[in-house]
């Protein structure tokens, strides 16, 4: 993939110093501006290529699509729910996090909270500093022997159930993804849901915010659990369903419930957080200097690993492109644009293009099907055409614009070109093909349409593609006309076949400046500058 350029990036959070610093001393121009209004941001952002952000900025679609010069939203955390990912990824901009720099933080605030929830710590400071002296009311019970219930596996998850068992808790959990004998080796037992509800002592949630866990724990699902039931969402608002939970803390059948995240942050509505069994931080999960040092380090290296061309790590709407960052993808992204561009030209009266289909041929194409795909696209949409699309939102615009897509990827057949990038679409309800390879580092056209070239196409510089029968006049008569016109030749590919309507390209030292000069003498003509 061609190398992104980001030269200017905006933080608009407190963010790690060393962010900033090793931003700056790879060239990168940083401001670091905090507590915006949605406007100012919206106005802000207009000059920068890149916004490094944590979760109190919303990076809507507004913002988003007011962002013209916008290429990488840097998430200096693990939750990118403050940024609408889908906008991003159809402006074709990327959106990173650092998911690991804050692993051990927030596995280690969840372990506070469950101990807080389980001796009243915090309810036991606060009635100290009354100056009362309450040894009877906050009477607690031990974590040894407990049922600690974990939903969601992941990261956060693993950390705390091996902290958690060192107090002697059994624990359970329940994950769709992580497989029951991973959890299994770090001492988890996982179930279903239903079964893990009334098990629980004490439940954790550690996963994204998404629909299918929107109110996990909600008027149903708290019935199910046992009376007294206590609760620790380290993870996301709503995650528990905050309704839900205020009226179960007030019926005595959630026992206490420590909170760390909110729906909305700061919550307007403080009933959860004044209740006397409720503890609650104000997001601070990640807010440790460790946590804090990692993720900015982490997201200004990833934003510098990526603009040098090194690798993209983090990538959480892009995955496709993280293979795209070598010498060989470079050469096969250029090949697949220049086959789109070059069927683009050559069918550019025929509209609308209803169907592409990549077949790529032999074993080094395996690993490049993904974005050879998206390199075809964006050489079909973007030529000759204004749209801007790229390998991050190529897909998503074909489908918008109800081009079915499909990509396989098959063995060699044993010819010359081992690897080969067939493309096959379909304009106007006609079909078109074009094949391509590389030889010696350069993108080149093996057929187009039936035209099997003598001499392939160097998919390189000003190329003048026609289509017309085999004559002995034919070559003389358009070398003429390219002479006159100041056009200098510059190669030549024939087909190898001489019968019928077939394909040449010449190569020439600028594009012709009216092609409807050819017109007497061809039957279709396109050029194209690569
Ligand atoms: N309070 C804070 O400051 C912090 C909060 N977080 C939040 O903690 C949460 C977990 O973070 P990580 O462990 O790093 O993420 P992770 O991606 O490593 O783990 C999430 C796990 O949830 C699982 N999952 C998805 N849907 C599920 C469902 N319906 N039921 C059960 N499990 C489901 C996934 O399979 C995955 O294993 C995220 O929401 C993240 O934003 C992360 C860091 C700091
Ligand atoms: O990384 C996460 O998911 C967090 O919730 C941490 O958020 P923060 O960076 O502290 O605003």
């Amino acid at each position: 993939m061609a190398p992104i350029s980001i030269r200017t990036v905006l933080i608009s959070e407190s963010v790690d110093p060393r962010c900033r610093a090793i931003l700056e001393e790879n060239g990168i121009r940083v401001t670091e501006k905090q507590n915006m209004k949605k406007d100012e941001l919206i106005a802000e952002l207009k000059d920068y290529d890149g916004l490094v952000v944590r979760s109190a900025t919303k990076v809507t679609a507004d913002v988003i699509n007011a962002a013209d010069n916008l290429k990488i939203i840097g998430r200096a955390g693990t939750g990118v729910d403050n940024v609408d990912v889908d906008a991003a990824t159809k402006k074709g901009i990327i959106v990173m996090n650092t998911p690991s720099g804050n692993t051990l933080s927030a596995a280690e605030l969840t372990c506070a909270l469950l101990m807080s929830l389980s001796r009243n710590v915090p309810q036991a400071v606060m009635s100290m500093k009354q100056g009362n002296w309450d040894r009877k009311k906050f009477m607690g019970s031990e974590l040894y022997g407990k049922v600690l219930g974990i939903v969601g596996l992941g990261r956060i998850g693993k950390e705390v159930a091996s902290r958690m068992q060192s107090f002697g808790m059994k624990t359970i959990g329940y994950d769709p993804i992580t497989p029951v004998e991973v959890s299994a080796s770090w001492g988890v037992e996982q179930m279903s849901l239903d079964q893990l509800w009334p098990q629980c002592d004490y439940i954790t949630v550690h996963t994204p915010l998404m629909p299918s866990t929107v109110g996990l724990l909600n008027d149903e699902t708290f019935a199910k659990c046992k009376k007294g039931v206590k609760v620790v969402n380290c993870a996301r608002g709503g995650i528990i369903d905050e309704a839900a939970l205020l009226r179960a803390v007030e019926s005595g059948q959630c026992g206490g419930a420590g909170l760390d995240v909110f729906v909305e942050e700061p919550p307007k509505d403080r009933n959860l957080v004044d209740h006397p069994n409720v503890i609650s931080c104000p997001h601070l999960g990640a807010s440790t200097k460790e946590a804090q040092a990692r993720c900015g380090q982490d997201i200004a290296l990833q934003i510098v690993d990526m603009v040098k061309g090194k690798s993209l790590v983090g990538a959480v709407n892009a995955n496709v492109l993280a293979s795209t960052f070598s010498q060989e993808s470079h050469q096969l992204i250029k090949l697949g644009e220049a086959i789109g561009a070059v069927l683009q030209s050559c069918t550019a009266s025929q509209t609308p293009l209803s169907q592409v289909h990549v077949i790529n041929q032999g074993d080094c194409m395996k690993s490049s099907t993904g974005y050879m795909t998206s390199a075809v696209l964006v050489g079909l949409l973007n030529h000759g055409s204004g749209c801007s699309s790229n390998l991050i939102n190529v897909l998503s615009l074909a489908k918008e614009s109800g081009i079915m897509v499909n990509q396989t990827h098959c063995a060699s057949d044993g010819a010359a070109a081992e690897n080969v990038c067939k493309v096959e679409i379909v304009a106007n309800g006609c079909s078109y093909k074009a094949n391509g390879s590389v030889q010696c580092g350069v993108p080149i056209l093996l057929e187009l349409s039936g035209s099997v070239f003598r001499q392939p196409v160097a998919l390189t510089g000003n190329l003048l593609f026609f289509k017309a029968s085999a004559s002995p006049q034919l070559l003389s008569s358009v070398a003429g006309l390219l002479a006159t016109a100041g056009v200098e030749i510059e190669s030549f590919s024939g087909p190898s076949d001489r019968t019928g309507d077939l394909w040449y390209c010449v190569g020439v030292s600028s594009p012709l400046p009216d092609l409807g000069a050819l017109k007497s003498l061809v039957k279709e003509a396109a050029q194209l500058t690569l």
